[in-house]
């Protein structure tokens, strides 16, 4: 990647060197929203560097929000970029002061996932101790396949970023632990009551790429919770459904105030469920242009108070949401 020229007639801001720049960030953010890519060997770059920063991160990272500093906590985004425009908008964007983690399913859905991908990926790479990112389900190849990320990489770019963007994913962290007191992760809670922070931290997420049908990586990434006690079948058909005493079970023995996920749309934009111990956060407002609901994120002092703020959709682009979703047949019989 090193020795691919960019041509002289390229009007963004180039990368010097393997070092980020908040010059490059602003130059592409804004290129983003004006319909514009970016040189595919920044691409390659970013992406690179990135899997490899957080392939050396552990399976749970585990983060503290320093005096001085803020943390906010969004959910999914699903390629609604103009909708996290806005959220940086009212909430001011990541800095040295203001640090952020995606909680996973960026990308697919929205029509604009390369742009919110890169971007959240350039931050990551500017700031790896201020900015962190959770994998959710739909950082995988099963969801990419049919949900619009694969075929907006090989329409906007090409094969190659898909692949990389791919192998990225496998290497995200599953878990971040905010101040001993919140298990942030995408999806939910476990089939055994037994799971500890341990275990996830031991998890070798390394060793399988893609969730599969079954175990704690998989169950991290696509359980929901429900009302009733106990557990039941997902509605999803993949992993299951956690109620308020697995949850209360799980907080005790791992001595955590709450646990954070999204994976849900939420009409409100976030809930305060199982006694407030499970709490869902979902950051694309007007989902896929079509559901009512709003956006939300939470901020985390170092206090460590939880601060539930809320958005709205904003106008975007005339481009529809999945509009590069390749025909799920087609792509399976290629
Ligand atoms: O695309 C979504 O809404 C979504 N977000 N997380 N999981 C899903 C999903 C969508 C369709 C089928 C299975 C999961
Ligand atoms: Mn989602
Ligand atoms: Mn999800
Ligand atoms: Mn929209």
């Amino acid at each position: 990647i090193e020795n691919m020229a960019v041509e002289p007639s390229y009007d963004g801001v180039r990368l010097e060197g393997k070092e980020m720049t908040q010059e490059f960030i602003d130059d592409m953010t804004e290129r983003f929203k004006n319909g514009k890519l970016i040189h595919k060997k920044y691409v390659y770059q970013i992406v690179t560097t990135v899997k490899q920063l957080v392939y050396d991160e552990p399976t749970m990272v585990e983060m503290e929000v320093p005096e001085g500093v803020q943390l906010t906590v969004c959910g999914d985004t699903h390629g609604q970029y103009f909708d996290l425009m806005e959220l940086f908008r009212l909430n001011g964007p990541p800095s040295d002061t203001h640090y952020y983690l995606f909680n996973g399913d960026f990308v697919d859905r929205g029509s604009w996932s390369t742009e919110i991908a890169l971007l959240l990926y350039a931050y990551k790479m500017l700031r790896p101790k201020g900015f962190f990112i959770n994998r959710g389900n739909h950082e995988t190849d099963d969801m990419n396949r049919v949900y619009g990320f694969e075929g907006e990489c090989k329409h906007k770019y090409n094969e190659r970023t898909f692949k990389l963007f791919s192998e990225s994913f496998s290497a995200l962290p599953l878990a971040t632990l905010v101040g001993g007191k919140y298990l942030v992760l995408h999806g939910g809670l476990f089939s055994d009551d037994n799971v500890t922070l341990d275990d996830i931290r031991k998890l070798d997420r390394h060793k399988q790429r893609q969730p599969g049908q079954s175990g704690l990586m998989m169950e991290m990434l696509w359980t929901d919770p429900q009302k009733e006690p106990g557990r039941g079948p997902s509605k999803r058909g993949v992993g299951l459904q956690f109620g308020p005493d697995v949850t209360k079970r799980f907080c005790e023995k791992n001595g955590l105030e709450a646990v954070i996920r999204s994976h849900e749309v939420r009409m409100d934009g976030y809930e305060q469920e199982h006694d407030g111990k499970c709490i869902t956060v979902f950051s694309a407002p007007k989902y896929c242009d079509m559901t009512e609901n709003r956006g939300a994120f939470i901020n985390i002092g170092p206090d460590y108070k939880l601060q539930f703020k809320q958005f709205d959709a904003v106008p975007h682009p005339n481009i529809q949401p999945m509009a590069y979703a390749q025909n799920a047949l087609r792509s399976s019989l290629m």
